[in-house]
């Protein structure tokens, strides 16, 4: 009849315990490529039981069908790339990671959500007080962190910031360009200066840091730039008149594709998330606070978003999973873009 033995495999593949069902003595030690390659009858089907272990069921040639009746197939879909299931492979572990604005709301959101992933957090934030009790925050998860002032508008502060967590880490894999300002004001009534201002942080500003942290990325061979664009990218959100913050956001889409179409052939991706409306002290200004709940009539989902309605996207986008995307502009925004 057929042939079954169980094998496991070390996480190099390079040795094999086969539990011959013809050797009574049990555990037989064999050398893997050796095993393989007498043996050219036999197929085998990997099945992950956990990192670095997999269960190898052997079967001869004659019952293959079965396999393929039972849809298992001798591929990465099947036993996962690695061997690593997908959530497995979304892990973030010995990464290192900085989030600036994560002083608070998105980028609070996205530093415990790379922590909780497994990353080393640099907490960036202008407000050093804020950034220091989100790194406490992170300390009682376990998770690495440190936190650093600085003003993403200025170029030195970006370059030390860079400094700082190379110098602490030894490497920046994952970038998260996510502080920014909103601005209102009718277009007539527009100053350069508050024009200036909000470029300086939300264009200008993203633009350093994509260029410091891509420096060290494309160094390294390998990067993962996530910018926080806007809805306003897409669409223009009313009745609030916002037309620098508008025009700033639709810089920051360009600024992700053209980057990551530039530097994806030397490993490094550069995508953005678009959040709809999201509740953080952002919305809560005396200009916007107002117009919540008539907001709310524009939104399909009928809600606001939260914070940890856009923590899973930045895991997704920080993580190997994602390799295949770059430029991309990820919209979440409970469907509003579309009405
Ligand atoms: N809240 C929303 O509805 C919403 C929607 C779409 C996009 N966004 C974008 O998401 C990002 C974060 O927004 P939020 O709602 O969390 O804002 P927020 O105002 O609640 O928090 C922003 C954080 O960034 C810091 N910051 C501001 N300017 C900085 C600078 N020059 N250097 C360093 N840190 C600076 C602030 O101190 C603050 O901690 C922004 O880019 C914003 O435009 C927000
Ligand atoms: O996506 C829209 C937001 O960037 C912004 O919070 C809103 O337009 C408030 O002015």
């Amino acid at each position: 009849g057929d042939q079954f033995d169980m094998v496991f495999i070390d996480a190099d593949k390079t040795k094999v315990y086969l539990k011959d069902t013809t050797d009574s003595n049990g555990l037989a030690l064999r050398e893997f490529n050796q095993f393989i390659a007498n043996d050219p009858r036999v197929e085998q089907v990997i099945v992950p039981l956990r990192d670095g272990i997999s269960l190898i069921r052997r079967v001869s040639v004659a019952s293959t069908h079965l396999l393929s009746q039972a849809n298992i197939t001798d591929d990465e879909v099947f036993r996962g790339v690695q061997g690593r299931s997908i959530l497995n492979r979304m892990r973030l572990d010995g990464k290192v990671a900085y989030v600036t604005g994560g002083g608070q709301g998105i980028g609070r959101g996205f530093a415990h959500a790379l922590g909780e992933a497994g990353a080393k957090v640099a907490v960036v934030d202008m407000d050093h007080t804020k950034a220091q009790a989100v790194v406490k925050e992170l300390f009682l998860k376990g998770v690495h962190a440190i936190p650093i002032k600085a003003d993403i508008s200025k170029s030195d502060d970006v370059q030390r910031m860079v400094d700082t967590i190379v110098s602490k880490w030894g490497a920046i894999h994952i970038a998260c360009n996510n502080a920014g300002i909103n601005r209102n004001s009718a277009s007539e009534d527009t100053s350069l200066e508050e024009w200036d201002q909000t470029f300086n942080v939300n264009l200008r500003g993203t633009f350093m840091c994509c260029q410091a942290a891509g420096r060290v990325m494309l160094k390294q061979g390998y990067g993962k730039i996530i910018n926080t664009a806007s809805m306003a990218s897409l669409i223009v959100p009313h009745p609030q008149k916002q037309l620098s913050y508008n025009a700033s956001k639709a810089g920051v889409v360009k600024l992700t594709q053209t980057l990551g179409t530039e530097w994806i052939d030397r490993g490094v991706r550069v995508n953005c998330i678009s959040p709809g409306i999201v509740d953080t002290p952002l919305i809560h200004s005396e200009d916007l606070r107002p117009l919540v709940q008539r907001w709310l009539s524009d939104i399909p989902a009928g809600r606001l978003a939260q914070v940890t309605d856009l923590q899973a996207a930045v895991v997704y986008l920080a993580s190997d999973v994602s390799d295949y995307m770059t430029g991309h502009n990820l919209v979440i925004e409970g469907g509003q873009s579309l009405w």
